[in-house]
């Protein structure tokens, strides 16, 4: 395999978009401009943490030099002399426009055609100020690098849409964080995570030029990102190829969501400059993972008193995000009925998808037998009795022929003790006859049925707790752990021996505990 460094340099985004002319890397309002182009920090003592292996053999390259890995990837060195940029964008952040945020802390620091013929894209999070930095410091912490490290990788071997990550390194400067937002900052180690993907363009950065009525560029930005990323939808350029445009946006989103609905995963800041134009999870910060099924749940603790981003209404929310995405693109389509044809497709869509996935997690495959009410049954008896998500749908995922073994995936499951959980034994057994009638219907074997299953409900995901142990660790140079789990999550639907402990229940001591039920946007 040829070393990542020995690849050419390909620019599209910074060579075909416009870029900002001015040069000077003070915080300010950029104006007709994609992007503007800017050096990371130079860090004082870069060193490596972890790389992806699993990620640079799907790229088809190695990393001979670890040494030199370090130095570009903690912004040390330049990539092959790439010209590095910030990209701009806008959002709506909780519900409100923000005007221009861009890549306060993000620079891309390389565009290289590797597998599958794709243009990716290199990115450094945490790499110093930009132009899109406002009043912060353009850096970012070990603690919320490990998550975002941890957790992109470990979404893409679950078979959700992210972008990747190929690489942590410590920048070896201290960065001041209030944590809990208390007025209490303290000194916490640097970090960069390399981010990886065919592009980072978000809904933000149409909204942005939307926003400043600059129809030119934001045709200029539509065409670019058709010609890359939506191929497909031809040579033209005109209305109906963007509405095209908008509905296979609007499907990737949808896909990406009914992954997330799928394995419990709560984004936590789902504002439009997190969403990701190819439908990628974008933008690790105060995720979580679902444990006891609660639709209200937000690991959030900026979104706690609303909890706009909750579970349960991601779909909603991915709903509204893409109207801010309609309003965007109008003026290069001047229709409101057809954008609202394809919005309504959206809600339509979304609830087919998510009945299939959701008896698919169930084992139930003919799922056109299945009425919407026995799904939202299983979901009040999760939320009721208090019932770990991951652990119920694996336990569930086996020949289930009488009630007595689901009681007991039930009791493996449950934060709740024996006692109060008996008195929802007769409620389930309701629910647990018209599962036995439905299955009775399936066509498939029994065997097919459970490899299927199984492939829908990973046995590891990223539980909160976990990543903050790693995180803990990590704090004090031991890596082992954040490679354990880094391990662990490649194979996330796979028995894997000697891991069980990875398979239980939070520990009640991380119950309440900073990092392992809530998280604030500190990062
Ligand atoms: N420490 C920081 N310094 C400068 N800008 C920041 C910093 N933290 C966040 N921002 C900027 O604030 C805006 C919203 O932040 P948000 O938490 O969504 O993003 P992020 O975690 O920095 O990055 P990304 O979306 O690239 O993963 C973005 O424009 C982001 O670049
Ligand atoms: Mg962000």
């Amino acid at each position: 395999m040829k070393d990542l460094f020995e690849h050419n340099i390909h620019t599209h985004f910074s060579k075909e978009l416009p870029a900002d002319p001015v040069m000077d890397n003070r915080s300010r309002q950029v104006f007709n401009a994609c992007f503007s182009f800017v050096k990371p920090l130079q860090p004082s003592n870069p060193s490596l943490v972890h790389s992806s292996k699993n990620f640079t053999d799907e790229l088809g390259v190695s990393i001979k030099d670890e040494a030199k890995l370090v130095q570009v990837m903690s912004g040390a060195a330049a990539f092959n002399g790439f010209e590095s940029y910030a990209m701009c964008y806008g959002g709506h952040q909780f519900g409100n426009w923000a005007g221009q945020l861009g890549d306060g802390r993000a620079i891309n620091i390389a565009e290289v055609d590797l597998k599958d013929g794709i243009n990716w894209k290199f990115q450094l999070k945490g790499a110093g100020p930009t132009p899109y930095s406002r009043n912060s410091d353009g850096l970012a912490v070990l603690r919320s690098s490990v998550r975002e490290y941890l957790c992109s990788e470990a979404m893409h071997h679950l078979g959700v849409p992210t972008t990747r990550a190929l690489s942590l390194v410590k920048t070896g400067d201290l960065v001041r964080r209030d944590i809990m937002y208390d007025g209490n900052p303290e000194n916490e180690q640097g970090a960069i995570v390399c981010r990886v993907s065919p592009s980072f363009i978000r809904f933000g950065n149409f909204e942005i030029f939307a926003s400043r009525q600059d129809k030119e560029n934001l045709q200029k930005l539509v065409d670019y990102t058709i010609k890359h990323h939506y191929p497909h939808l031809g040579e033209a350029r005109d209305k109906s190829t963007y509405l095209k445009f908008f509905e296979d946006v609007a499907d990737r989103t949808l896909e990406m969501i009914v992954h997330w609905q799928r394995v419990g995963f709560v984004h936590g800041v789902m504002n439009t400059d997190n969403m990701s134009i190819l439908g990628l999870t974008i933008d690790y910060g105060p995720y979580g993972w679902l444990e006891d099924y609660d639709p209200l749940w937000t690991p959030n603790t900026t979104d706690a008193q609303g909890k706009r981003y909750r579970f349960g209404h991601q779909p909603d929310i991915a709903l509204w995000n893409l109207v801010q995405l309609a309003n965007a693109l109008y003026p290069l389509i001047e229709e409101v009925e057809p954008l609202q044809t394809i919005l309504e497709k959206f809600r339509t869509n979304f609830q087919a998808n998510y009945h299939k996935m959701m008896c698919g997690k169930l084992g139930l495959f003919s799922e056109e037998n299945v009425p919407k009410e026995f799904i939202q049954n299983v979901e009040n008896l999760l939320e009721q009795w208090e019932i770990d998500m991951t652990i119920f749908f694996r336990e569930f995922s086996k020949n289930i022929t009488d009630f007595d073994m689901l009681w007991e995936g039930i009791l493996k499951s449950s934060y709740l003790d024996i006692k109060k959980l008996e008195t929802g034994r007769k409620d389930w057994a309701v629910w647990f006859d018209s599962f036995s009638n439905y299955l009775a219907q399936e066509k498939i074997s029994m065997d097919e049925r459970i490899i299927k299953m199984k492939a829908l409900n990973p046995k590891y995901v990223l539980r909160n707790y976990m990543a903050q142990l790693a995180i803990d660790d990590a704090e004090n140079n031991d890596y082992n752990l954040l490679d354990e789990l880094y391990q662990l999550l490649s194979k996330p639907y796979e028995e894997q021996s000697g891991m069980e402990k990875w398979y239980a229940k939070r520990p009640d001591w991380a119950k309440h505990k900073v990092g392992c039920s809530m998280l604030s946007c500190s990062s």
